[in-house]
């Protein structure tokens, strides 16, 4: 089973995604994305989802036209892991355009 990041390995993780935020009372991220429309947002969840299903690691997501707010925890974890990390951080490169 993956571990949960430990306190300092979550801090130092957190300090390279200023563009994520802690969940309050849970150990989760959560980040907010607005597009320029429904179709942009769209084609990013697609995005992300087929990397999601690659990494069979999954984001907890609403999506209302252009707005997308993403919470990643590791559910199998009860927590924060590194799968966490590398999925936000993948999401912040699409989000950038890469
Ligand atoms: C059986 C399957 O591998 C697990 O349920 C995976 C699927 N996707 C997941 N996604 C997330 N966010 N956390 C998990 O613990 C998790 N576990």
């Amino acid at each position: 089973m993956i571990p949960k990041l430990g306190d300092d390995e979550r801090a130092a993780a957190l300090a390279t995604l200023p563009d994520w935020a802690l969940v309050p009372g849970r150990d989760a991220i959560t980040r907010s994305i607005r597009f320029k429309d429904f179709n942009a947002a769209f084609a990013f969840m697609v995005r992300v989802a087929l990397k999601a299903e690659k990494m069979d690691h999954h984001p907890e997501w609403f999506n209302v036209y252009n707005r997308v707010d993403i919470t990643l925890s590791t559910h199998d974890a009860g927590g924060l892991s590194e799968r966490d990390i590398a999925l936000a951080r993948f999401i912040d490169q699409v989000v950038a355009g890469g």
